[in-house]
């Protein structure tokens, strides 16, 4: 990919339209590696728009762009006579977004959007905004006339769905052959959805039906979750849901239901001594601590002191007290002080992600095939520390948020083989919702295709 900068700008001096910000917002998340989640909230958090309609465009263009990359990047590349991969990264993104707009958004005139691309360019890399124009130009007319052939699914799927349905080639490549041509092209297709906005309710501080009426009062709209007792679904923004009452008050947390369930699979109860061996920002140790009603011990460890102060943060705004946090290597030797010391531990694994595409999908072109062992390498060093530190008839309970064997099913099943003192508990005593999704092998998995959840993995283990 180019990678030649542009001339830079800061927001201030932009025009602070949806498309523009989308673009920088784009440019931004090639450039330094950054999610699109966390840019878009402190951009939208700085009030740079402030219609309701431009934030959601605003949104829908970051989001969409990055979800259909694939497809938008083929239509380019049937059209330009250039060489695509050294186009400048800045251009490919004014492109994308306007042919975004023009492909999967509707109402949206189709000169608004090619005007905005070209004035865009001129600003940005003088000299260029001709090329901009002739190929959104060409590929409007193109597409009015179904002029483009994709390729078919029954002869070749993996062009079809790596093309029609924005993922990269190998990612298809292993779907298909890990479930099949037909699940593959479903699951991708899922992929590309928007997700449900989800809350897990800090039972610590509310109910669920007492937050969905506070939700309701502020004006959104609340169904009760399905499979998590304790999560709501939001119909809006959750742009507009960070900044309610009910947020401030730390009533809730965004969360995806299936993320909800880890924290159910692992049982905690009052009292406990619990090691959350990675815990990031805090989102499932919250869960945990509100599971044993703060009462016991929770020990979070990340290698991240940024994250472990989120969620020291995280854990005041929520009420909790029980959560003590330490920044370490968790596939590194454990002192012998922590030897069979916990009662339960969750190993939340350092993953390639690819259960959340829907969510993050920019994951899906940075990920590079070759980087998948180095996590397999790490999941098994961090499991195999845990065990040590679980005291006998404890619970372990490794969990992913991806769908990719060797991260799951084959990495617990080498850690079986190796550990014939853990047996994978086949009836942990969860309530029925999160129990349907234990599959006979006694794993738990949930996809976006098949439940309408992020795609995750957990496997509950048991010392002897
Ligand atoms: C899947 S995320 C955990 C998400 C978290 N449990 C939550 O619910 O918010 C995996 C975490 O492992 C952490 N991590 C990566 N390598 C690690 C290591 N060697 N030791 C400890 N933590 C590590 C990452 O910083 C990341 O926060």
């Amino acid at each position: 990919m180019a990678t030649s900068s542009p001339p830079t700008r800061s927001l201030a001096e932009m025009k602070p339209s949806p498309r523009s910000l989308a673009v920088d917002l784009l440019d931004r998340i090639d450039r330094t590696g950054a999610f699109a989640e966390p840019l878009l909230d402190a951009c939208l958090g700085g009030h740079v728009l402030r219609s309701a309609p431009d934030r959601h465009l605003l949104t829908s263009l970051v989001y969409g762009a990055l979800r259909m990359r694939g497809h938008l990047d083929w239509i380019i590349q049937q059209l330009y006579k250039g060489n695509f991969a050294s186009m400048q990264d800045g251009i490919k993104n004014i492109l994308r977004t306007a042919l975004y707009q023009f492909l999967f958004l509707e109402r949206i005139p189709v000169f608004a959007l090619v005007n905005e691309a070209v004035e865009l360019t001129k600003q940005r890399y003088p000299g260029r905004e001709n090329l901009v124009n002739a190929l959104l130009r060409n590929a409007v007319r193109r597409a009015e006339n179904n002029d483009f052939s994709y390729p078919d699914f029954r002869k070749d799927p993996e062009g079809h769905i790596a093309i029609l349905h924005s993922h990269p080639p190998w990612l298809v490549r292993r779907w298909i052959k890990i479930y099949g041509p037909e699940r593959a092209l479903s699951l991708c297709r899922a992929n590309n959805q928007v997700p449900p906005v989800a809350v897990r309710v800090n039972t610590l501080k509310t109910t669920r039906p007492t937050l969905k009426g506070l939700l309701e009062e502020e004006g959104f709209s609340v169904t009760e979750s399905p499979f998590s007792p304790d999560g709501l679904l939001i119909t809006g923004s959750s742009d507009a849901l960070r900044s309610s009452a009910a947020s401030r008050q730390g009533l809730f947390i965004l969360q995806d239901e299936a993320s909800q369930l880890i924290a159910r699979l692992a049982a905690p109860e009052g009292g406990e001594e619990i090691l959350d061996l990675c815990c990031g920002t805090g989102v499932k140790t919250t869960h945990l601590a509100a599971r044993m009603k703060n009462t016991g011990r929770i020990l979070a460890v990340d290698l991240y002191p940024a994250k472990l102060e989120a969620l020291d943060r995280l854990s005041a705004k929520m009420g909790i007290s029980i959560v003590n946090t330490l920044q370490a290597d968790a596939s590194k030797e454990w002192g012998e002080a922590f030897r069979e010391k916990f009662d339960r531990i969750l190993v939340d694994a350092p993953c390639s992600g690819l259960g959340t595409l829907r969510r993050n999908p920019e994951i899906k072109w940075r990920l590079m095939p070759q980087e998948l062992p180095s996590y397999s390498r790490l999941q098994g060093h961090i499991m195999e520390r845990a065990t040590a530190l679980l005291h006998r008839g404890g619970r372990l309970v490794y969990s992913t948020c991806t769908m990719l064997p060797e991260e799951n099913e084959l990495l617990i099943g080498k850690f079986l083989s190796r550990h014939d003192e853990f047996s994978i508990n086949r009836s942990p005593g969860i309530s029925v919702p999160a129990s349907t999704r234990i599959g006979e092998d006694g794993f738990f998995r949930t996809a976006p295709d098949t439940s309408g959840m992020d795609g995750f993995f957990a496997a509950i283990l048991v010392k002897h």
